[in-house]
């Protein structure tokens, strides 16, 4: 089975710049994938040629392995059987619930009734069927945007940044709704955001994007896992970061060597490690915990400042060696005073090794 929404080799540039380079992936039906990244990376241009509001210059798109759009063909964006579902897209106004929903059906209301009752059931809006926009909260706006916008059902449904005007608060219930309608619906779902919270929460595969081009794509776990590299790492959470030279397969640093295989003598290298993976460990008259090939050795630092975050306590140390300015954040209260020695490992196996790009 082809996947429901393929794109192959996308590119559009813009007055000679390219803003979206060599873009394919597919999202196979009732899946939601989540092209993520910074603000100018080309996510929307990328939804826009697949929605058919804008023609890429090259690359073929497909809806169920039938041909959508190339440079040649182009099936106009009422017939792609895609819906849309954007974050400026208002209800309209003067219509009430009932209406909007319907509208993108044959007879409006009076002739779909069965199918508006059930979408209304299932985003709990049944008893506000004949509100207008106006009686309505953001999240219950939202929710009668989304029954719109699956009413028609389409095989694949584009969204754009289509939480961001929610209060914070709301945005998770109504996040996990959706991805449960979707999910019944079966419709193949591509959403755009440059919040990396949003893609991990909804996305069945993140397409991470950067100066147009798919850096990394799989299951969240896996671009947070086995991150492409130090700037993939450091989209999804905060980083620490230690420099080094390549010297016979070998990186040195203040917690032990590192193998770096493969590369020439004088290679610089990041080494990465998130802040919820620093072990710690007290200082006993001048010595710490014993090398172990878990987490090879420790260093020695002093506390430079710790602050309570609520779940958790962030402490930023020095190290002896180096002066290397690393931040750990540690479950709970853990407010060590400023000056403390005490002595940090690396979890060996949360450590992602780069070649500098
Ligand atoms: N019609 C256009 N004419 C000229 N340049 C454009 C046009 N549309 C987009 N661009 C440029 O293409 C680049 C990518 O824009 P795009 O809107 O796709 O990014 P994005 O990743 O969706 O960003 P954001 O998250 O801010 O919406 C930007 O530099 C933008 O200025």
């Amino acid at each position: 089975m082809p996947p429901r929404l393929e794109v192959q080799n996308l590119n559009r540039a813009f007055d000679g710049q390219r803003v979206v380079a060599d873009v394919s992936f597919g999202v196979p039906a009732g899946q939601v994938a989540c092209l993520l990244g910074p603000s100018g990376c080309g996510k929307s241009t990328t939804l826009r040629m697949i929605a058919g509001v804008d023609m890429q210059d090259s690359g073929r798109i497909f809806v169920d392995g039938k041909l959508v759009c190339d440079t040649v063909f182009r099936l106009p964006p009422e017939r792609r059987a895609i819906g849309l579902m954007f974050q400026d897209f208002a209800l309209f106004p003067h219509l009430p619930v009932s209406e909007n929903v319907a509208f993108g059906l044959k007879g409006g209301h009076a002739a779909n009734r069965a199918r508006v009752a059930e979408l209304l059931d299932r985003v709990r809006m049944t008893s506000h069927i004949d509100s207008y926009p106006h009686e309505l909260s953001g999240g219950e706006q939202q929710r009668v945007a989304l029954a719109r916008a699956l009413a028609p059902r389409p095989r694949v449904l584009l969204m754009d940044e289509p939480f961001s005007g929610l209060d914070e608060r709301l945005r998770d219930g109504i996040r996990d709704e959706t991805l449960a309608l979707l999910k019944e619906e079966g419709t193949a779902v591509l959403l755009v955001t440059h919040e990396p919270h949003e893609a991990m929460r909804m996305a069945d595969q993140i397409l991470l994007m950067r100066d147009g081009r798919i850096v990394q794509q799989g299951a969240p776990y896996n671009l947070y896992n086995a991150p492409a590299d130090r700037q993939v790492a450091a989209f999804f959470s905060d980083i620490n970061v230690l420099t080094g030279r390549v010297r016979g397969a070998l990186t040195a640093t203040p917690f032990g060597d590192f193998l770096t295989p493969g590369l020439p003598d004088g290679t610089p290298i990041d080494i990465v490690i998130r802040p919820q993976h620093l072990k710690i460990d007290f200082d006993r008259g001048g010595k710490g915990p014993a090398a172990t090939p878990e987490d090879g050795s420790a260093a020695l630092a002093r506390v430079v400042r710790a602050r309570y975050l609520g779940r958790e306590s962030l402490v930023e140390f020095r190290t002896e060696q180096d002066a290397i300015a690393l931040n750990a954040t540690l479950p709970g209260v853990f407010l060590p005073p400023e000056g403390t020695k005490m002595w940090l490992m690396l979890r060996r196996d949360r450590v992602f090794v780069f070649p500098r790009g």
